[in-house]
């Protein structure tokens, strides 16, 4: 059996050139997508259609030939399995109802994990059609970043009125998050069970927090959810990205059960080698830089590159793909990985 070049690396061994992947690898930048997306209907149709939803996590690995594929899914399926509505509408981005903020809905009231037996097919269906030496990334939002949706309703531009719900209602607060970290500790086991290698947890809005904040409510949970997952699958990499958490980067790094840490776009990459490399390192390239391309994209490519040469760095984005990156830019991009 090969291993991917991506495992290895998660296991500490630099490999070159780097293995590299890309968050968002799967979406509407890509022509053969939007062509599965109108098929499916919905994209909630489409994470709960096995047969398209493998389909679509494949498409980029054969475009591209990239070190691992990311299952397609979303990271508010876990609502949903709490009983809250989910719907995405046309540009307006998701919509969950009852919104906690304003409801006296009860999350640990009505568990249904029947929801999500549609992903784990997707899992198989993948890694029986993926090559050996390509790794399958499963994944969930961390238990913070999923709470936000949750208790707002839908995106919001900033966390204020949520942390004022975590400091109004500390107990709803407490038991929002303590639901969350239990479906998300069954969710990723059965990812793994269903064939996922290693799997990474979304932290995007570790940005803008008290320090404490941070550490009791995206650090503890998502630690906690890691180790309950190796407990039951000791061998499986988990990779956390808490996005904008600045200098607390710094506490993710001294956590044991995580083995790699993906870098937003924000951090400085040569300040991550210095500080961070305890860990394997992923990510870091602004995605617009993507998708502008040309000498601007090449360059900050080749210093990312540099910079890590010589260490277990899987390179990738320090966020996802923007809907209108061209397909040639990633095509380019990745002979610039590969060089
Ligand atoms: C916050 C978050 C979400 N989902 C996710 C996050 C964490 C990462 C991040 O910060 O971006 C994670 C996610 N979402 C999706 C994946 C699949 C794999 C991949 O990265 O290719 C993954 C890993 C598919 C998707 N998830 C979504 C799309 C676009 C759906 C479409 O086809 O219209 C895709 C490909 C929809 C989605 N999903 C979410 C939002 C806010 C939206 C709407 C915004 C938008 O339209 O871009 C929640």
């Amino acid at each position: 059996m090969r291993e991917a070049n991506f495992l290895k690396a998660l296991r500490g061994k630099a490999c070159h050139p780097h293995p590299a992947w890309f968050m968002r690898q799967a979406g509407r930048y890509l022509p053969e997508y939007r062509a599965v997306r109108e098929k499916a209907g919905s994209f909630l149709d489409l994470c709960f259609s096995s047969e398209l939803a493998a389909e679509v996590t494949l498409q980029p690995i054969r475009r591209y030939d990239l070190d691992a594929a990311i299952l397609f899914a979303d990271i508010l399926l876990m609502p949903m399995v709490l009983g809250q509505d989910l719907a995405f509408e046309k540009g307006e981005g998701p919509r969950l109802s009852p919104a906690l903020g304003d409801s006296t809905f009860d999350p640990a009231a009505a568990r249904n994990m029947d929801i999500v037996a549609p992903v784990y097919e997707t899992v198989k269906r993948v890694r029986s059609e993926l090559a050996e030496d390509k790794a399958l990334i499963g994944f969930a939002g961390a238990p913070w970043t999923v709470a936000t949706y949750m208790i707002a309703g839908r995106g919001v531009k900033d966390t204020a009125a949520l942390r004022r719900f975590a400091y109004e209602q500390p107990e709803r607060f407490a038991a929002l998050i303590a639901a969350l970290e239990d479906v998300t500790i069954d969710y990723l086991c059965g990812q793994v069970e269903a064939g996922a290698d290693a799997l990474q947890l979304f932290e995007s809005w570790a940005s803008g927090l008290p320090a404490d904040f941070v550490r009791q409510w995206c650090l503890a949970p998502a630690a906690r959810i890691a180790s309950a997952v190796k407990k039951r699958h000791p061998e499986v990499p988990v990779i956390a990205f808490p996005k904008g958490a600045g200098s607390l980067y710094l506490d993710f790094a001294k956590e044991p059960v995580f083995d790699g840490l993906s870098l937003g776009t924000e951090v400085d990459p040569h300040w991550a080698k210095e500080n961070l490399s305890a860990k394997t390192l992923q990510g870091g390239l602004d995605p617009l830089l993507v998708a502008a391309g040309g000498e601007e994209m090449r360059s900050a490519a080749r210093r990312l590159k540099d910079t890590f040469a010589g260490t277990p760095y899987i390179f990738n984005l320090g966020h996802g793909f923007v809907p209108d990156t061209p397909p040639e830019n990633v095509a380019e991009l990745v002979s610039i990985i590969r060089e």
